[in-house]
């Protein structure tokens, strides 16, 4: 367990609608520790409260019972010292504001002065590889580039911690695979310690230095499990055969959880 980790969360339980007969216990005695720097994937079947989980790290929901600290300080010092950027399925993209005014929004909104926001933006569209896209608009760009200056625009105002979710889920699998290789380019550039939403055990192995397994609902965490492959990874690393090992570990830790649940 990393000894001063960026992100903690001690026993964090959510319950929705709580006192009603609609009561969701979404996620139950969740601890779970974050080192600067980790790539780590939230993994597990559909409703297990990844994206909660997210969303309660991120000042979005608050928990039931127990605490989340980011960077020292609670969710919502950390939302307005700008500690995190997100990244959501849609880019969520201003049509009326142009690239280079979407991803130079957080920074207006801080008050940052026009040079200073020029300049951030132009070196935010160079890192993710849409420099001479800056003046057009989003409908003018396919999907995959606008989840990049949806990123452009989380990283703008340098935050330490990246929140995505299942940023990459709307796209095609060649676009996909794309867009896995540059996120892992500008996380190296970046040091930005990464927490990532995703359904996909190949993504998931292919992007994460750790992969927290979440069991179905109410959501515990089930395996945490080290991914060893070196980095850089690249197309090649799709064809070792300790990549296919590792997709077998984790889905042994998600089957293994299925089968004790059904069980139960
Ligand atoms: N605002 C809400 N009100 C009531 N129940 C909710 C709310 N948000 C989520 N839930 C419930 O909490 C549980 C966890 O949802 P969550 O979206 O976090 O899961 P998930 O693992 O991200 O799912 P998926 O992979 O399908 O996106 C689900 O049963 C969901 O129906």
């Amino acid at each position: 367990m990393p000894e001063s980790p960026i992100i903690r969360i001690d026993g964090v339980t959510k319950q929705f609608n709580p006192g009603t007969d609609r009561s969701v216990t979404a996620l139950a005695d969740i601890d779970l520790t974050i080192a600067e720097g980790e790539f780590v994937s939230l993994l597990g079947p559909s409703g297990c409260g990844k994206s909660t989980l997210l969303r309660i790290m991120a000042d979005l929901t608050p928990p039931t019972a127990g605490s989340v600290s980011l960077n020292g300080k609670s969710p919502a010092t950390a939302r307005r010292d700008r500690d995190y950027g997100m990244v959501f399925q849609q880019a969520g993209l201003f049509e009326w504001r142009s690239v280079q005014r979407n991803v130079e929004l957080p920074l207006q909104v801080a008050g940052v002065a026009k040079q200073e926001r020029r300049a951030k933006t132009a070196a935010m569209l160079d890192l993710v590889r849409l420099p001479e896209f800056a003046r057009h608009f989003p409908w003018q760009l396919s999907g995959g580039m606008q989840q990049r200056v949806a990123i452009a625009r989380a990283l703008s105002a340098d935050p330490k911690i990246l929140f995505m979710d299942e940023p990459l889920g709307a796209l095609d699998e060649m676009n996909r695979e794309h867009l896995q290789g540059e996120l892992l380019r500008i996380w190296s550039d970046t040091r930005t310690t990464v927490v990532f939403v995703t359904h996909s055990i190949t993504e998931a192995v292919f992007l994460s230095s750790r992969i927290v397994v979440m069991s179905p609902r109410p959501g515990r965490i089930a395996a945490s499990i080290d991914v060893d492959l070196p980095y850089p990874r690249t197309a090649e690393t799709r064809t070792l055969p300790a990549f296919f090992d590792k997709i077998t570990e984790v889905r042994e830790a998600l089957h293994g959880m299925t089968v004790a649940e059904d069980a139960a």
